[in-house]
This record gives C-alpha cells, structure tokens and sequence, in this order.
C-alpha cells in the first residue's frame, strides 16, 4: 500500500468536484436497487450470494462496483440484466421493476460475445434489426455508432481480423446500437494487455462524455475504477452487502497523469483497506523444498 503520510483524506472534494457531485444527485436515478438479496441452494445449504443492496445510479454516472472474489459482483449484475431473478427486494430502471432482460439494459462481457460470421457492422446492426428497425435506417445507424468507436474502417471486417481492444469496441458499439438507458459492463477489458486496456479505458471515458449514457462497470482493478468512476461502490463478501460508496474526489476530465495525484492514490489507498484490510492480509509460505544445490540466495 501506498504511504498514508502526506495523503489527504478521500473525503475531500474541492469545490468544483463537490459541486459536480451535488449536481449529479438532483438528477433522477436510472438505476434504483432496494433490499436487494439473491440466495443460492447449494448441497451445504442455502448460500446468500447479496443481502440487503441498497443505492441508485444517477443519470449519466459511471459507477464502478469493486471487492473480493465472491463478493457476489457478477451475480449482481446478471440479476440487473435480467439473467438471473432476486430472491428478494427490487431493481428499477427510470423507477420501472425489471422483469427479465431487456433492450434498456446494454452488456458487455469480458469474452468477446460477437457473431463471429457476421462483419463489424452486421453485428452491429443485429440488435436494432431484430427490434424491428428497416435495414437503411439499421445501416445508417450502425455506421454512426462504429464511427463513435473509431473503427469506421474496419466496419466490413469479421471479428477474427481484428485485435482484442477493437473487439470490445465492437462489443460497447453493439450494445449502444439497442439504445439502453444503462450500460452493464462485467470486467470488460479483463482480458487485455495492459496497455490496451489503458487505450480501453480512455476510449471508454470519451464514448461515455459523448452520449447520454449511465455505466456500471465491473472491474478488479483499484487505478481503473478510480480512473474511470464518479462513485465507487464497494461488496464485501459473505454475504455480499454494500461496504461503502465512495465520491472519488479527482477532477474531469480525467487523463492518467492524475494516477499521481494524490488524491488519487488516497481513495486507491481506502479501497485497498475496505478489500484487503491489514487484519486480512497475511504471507501464505510454500513448503520448504529445495531442489537446487547452487549456493547463490536469490531472496
Ligand atoms: N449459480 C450459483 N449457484 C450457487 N452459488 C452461486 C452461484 N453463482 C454464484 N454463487 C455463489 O455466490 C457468491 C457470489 O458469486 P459471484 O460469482 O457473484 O462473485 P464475484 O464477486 O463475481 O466473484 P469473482 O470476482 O470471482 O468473479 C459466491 O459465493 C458464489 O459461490
């Protein structure tokens, strides 16, 4: 963990960033989950995957849901998309109970969910086509939302001809296509090289600032849920309930130098202590075999 020393508290907002957020609030949630639980049978017995989840997204927030494995993120957000029902409590999109998927609700995956024999456009002209839409009007908006992805020239071409980022830019560009009030992003860009995911990311935040468009993005990674989120809300595991949500006190428009600043690394520092507290984290030692006589010690 990063030297707490000289860190202000995540707490603190300047008034432009708290100002943003106060706007935020007064506009009306598109996403409301309320005493949310979803329980598991299971041969041991019942598993309570989430218990009483409580908070909104607001209208064009990013919010970013981070902890443990198991912590229940994934069940979390296939109950939102409708893949999976609660066994308790409610989930609304713009104040509507969610009964199952639908073309409100965008997904994008980490394994690259395209049609592979169709090309880049085809895929995503899918959605809009089979909701009825006339092909010139499907074509003609397909072209506009792979232009917003930036892969207008690649728009003929079939998934395999393209790399992983340009994939899931195809994937962010299907799920638009529909319209959704929200999008469900469930570790994304899990699958890339680092530097990619970074390109991922900036993309993301510049597609995200050009439509009017809510995000919960799922993520593993602390720089690119503070990098990316408004708020981020953090599950503690077994069984999953809320911890904390956290306003993440970096200004906007982000870019990555402000990795460094330091309120950035203070509200890394926080959700490192809520996921992996001191008391949690200890060093698991190997067995003791040694299988080599070369006398140098390399630690
Ligand atoms: N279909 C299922 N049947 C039984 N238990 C399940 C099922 N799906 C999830 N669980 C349990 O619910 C809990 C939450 O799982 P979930 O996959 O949502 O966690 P997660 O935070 O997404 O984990 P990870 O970060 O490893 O993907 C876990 O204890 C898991 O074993």
């Amino acid at each position: 963990m990063i030297a707490t020393l000289d860190l202000p508290d995540y707490r603190t907002q300047t008034p432009a960033v708290a100002e943003r957020f106060a706007k935020l609030k007064q506009r009306p949630p598109v996403l409301s989950v309320r005493g949310l639980e979803k329980r598991f049978p299971s041969p041991q017995g019942e598993v309570t995957a989430l218990k009483n989840i409580n908070f909104d997204v607001h209208r064009r927030e990013f919010m970013c849901v981070v902890g443990q494995s198991g912590c229940g993120k994934s069940t979390l957000i296939r109950m939102l998309a409708g893949l999976e029902t609660p066994s308790g409590g409610e989930l609304l999109v713009d104040g509507k109970p969610v009964r199952g998927p639908g073309r409100d609700r965008g997904m994008v995956f980490q394994g690259y969910t395209l049609f592979p024999w169709l090309t880049v456009k085809a895929n995503v002209m899918f959605g809009p086509l089979m909701a009825g839409k006339a092909k010139y009007t499907a074509e003609s908006e397909a072209r506009q939302w792979i232009e917003l992805v930036g892969l207008s020239k690649f728009e003929d071409a079939y998934p395999h001809q393209l790399s992983g980022g340009m994939k899931q830019r195809v994937a962010i560009a299907r799920a638009l296509a529909n319209e959704p009030r929200i999008l469900l992003m469930d570790e994304p860009f899990g699958a890339l090289d680092a530097q990619t995911r970074a390109q991922m990311q900036s993309y993301l935040l510049q597609i995200w600032k050009n439509i009017d468009i809510t995000i919960l993005f799922i993520t593993h990674d602390l720089d690119e849920a503070v990098y990316l989120s408004d708020r981020v809300l953090v599950l503690e595991a077994r069984p999953g309930r809320v911890k904390e949500i956290i306003e993440v006190p970096v200004p906007r428009p982000r870019d990555f130098s402000q990795i460094a600043l330091p309120e950035f690394m203070a509200t890394k520092n926080r959700l490192q202590e809520l996921i992996h507290p001191e008391s949690e984290r200890k060093e698991d030692k190997l067995p003791m075999l040694r299988l080599t006589t070369v006398g140098d010690d390399v630690e």
